[in-house]
């Protein structure tokens, strides 16, 4: 329920949808109820182990459950979350996001025997141009509801080499090829980790990420992303 300090806030500063701009009651958060109920969900995590996206890593990374929770698709009116999110200075929509995302999937028991969240990281100097790395921002929602604790530190991405956002599925995987360094193998070696990022297309950044972190020994791994991108 909303506090009166949040009533009074929306009285000064009306929220609007991210999506269709109408104004949000007190109770609403990123999205209005009439967006939200014509988001693209993918329902896959009513099927976590053989849904479209879990199968991107099968072979590749010892995956468990894998979901997100809409099609993302470029220029559809669900994307303006993740544009909003990434490139306009608005955090708080992955923790919101977070959050809404945890309550529908914890309904099919998706967050069970998982030990620690780990948000793939951004690079130093993307982190400083964004100000945040918007997975740990999801991350945090997810942890709000589930109380799973959120790991930042545990691995680090060397460097930023370029955006996947214009290059072919081939391409996606060499420019993320080792680029991820685990730094504390010691807090994930026989755990369940859940990876969290914004979006997921080839899968390419999961299954780098994913491979560096199995480095520590006998771990799973889970993955949760807003958006699927069918590429
Ligand atoms: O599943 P994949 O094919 O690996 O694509 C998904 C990745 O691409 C995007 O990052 P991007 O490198 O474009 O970062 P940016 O949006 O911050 O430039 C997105 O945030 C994921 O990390």
């Amino acid at each position: 329920m909303a506090s009166i300090l949040e009533c009074i806030f929306d009285l000064i500063a009306p929220r609007t949808c991210y999506i269709c701009g109408r104004r949000l009651h007190t109770s609403e958060h990123v999205i209005c109820t009439s967006c939200n109920i014509h988001l693209p969900r993918t329902y896959y995590w009513q099927d976590p182990y053989e849904n479209e996206m879990a199968k991107l890593f099968w072979a590749k990374i010892p995956i468990e459950r894998a979901a997100a929770l809409f099609y993302y698709q470029g220029h559809a009116p669900a994307s303006q979350i993740i544009y909003n999110l990434k490139y306009d200075n608005h955090p708080t929509i992955g923790y919101h996001m977070g959050i809404m995302t945890a309550l529908e999937f914890s309904k099919n028991h998706f967050f069970d025997d998982i030990d620690c969240i780990i948000p793939v990281p951004l690079s130093w100097s993307r982190k400083l141009k964004r100000g945040y790395n918007q997975s740990n921002e999801i991350a945090k929602g997810i942890q709000e509801v589930t109380g799973i604790r959120v790991e930042e530190h545990i691995v680090k991405r060397t460097k930023f080499k370029s955006s996947q956002t214009h290059k072919g599925r081939w391409g996606r995987e060499e420019n993320v090829r080792g680029l991820f360094k685990l730094t504390h193998p010691e807090k994930v070696r026989g755990k369940h980790i859940l990876l969290i990022d914004d979006i997921c297309t080839t899968g390419a950044t999961m299954v780098s990420c994913g491979k560096e972190i199995t480095k520590a020994g006998n771990v799973k791994i889970s993955i949760l992303t807003l958006g699927y991108s069918k590429g």
